[in-house]
């Protein structure tokens, strides 16, 4: 019977904890897909200009702050920057795609 009720309580919290994971999911979703506005401008703003899409001094000086970043916030720093290389991959690509397209950003 109390093995009942702890099971009640668990799915009680396990509903709980689930309800905010979808919403901290959600709140990542509109992150990132306002930086990818951001960094389509960018793309753009490179074509247009000749630079080159990837900036390697840049992404050192964004994997320095976030790795101090995510120390502070007891998150694994190594994860950070795997997480941050992930989402340059793309950006770069992006930018790669819109400077062969003659500075021409793609919808979406
Ligand atoms: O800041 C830039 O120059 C960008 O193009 C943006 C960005 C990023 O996604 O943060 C992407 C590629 C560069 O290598 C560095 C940074």
């Amino acid at each position: 019977m109390s093995e009942d009720r702890n099971l009640d309580e668990a799915k009680r919290l396990l509903a709980g904890y689930r309800s905010s994971i979808d919403n901290i999911d959600a709140a990542l979703i509109h992150m990132l897909a306002e930086r990818f506005r951001c960094t389509k401008a960018v793309g753009v703003l490179k074509a247009t200009y000749g630079l080159p899409p990837a900036d390697p001094a840049r992404e050192a000086q964004q994997i320095e702050r976030l790795r101090r970043l995510a120390d502070d916030a007891h998150l694994d720093p190594d994860f950070a920057e795997k997480f941050l290389n992930f989402v340059i991959r793309e950006v770069i690509r992006h930018h790669e795609h819109i400077a062969a397209n003659g500075g021409a950003s793609q919808p979406g």
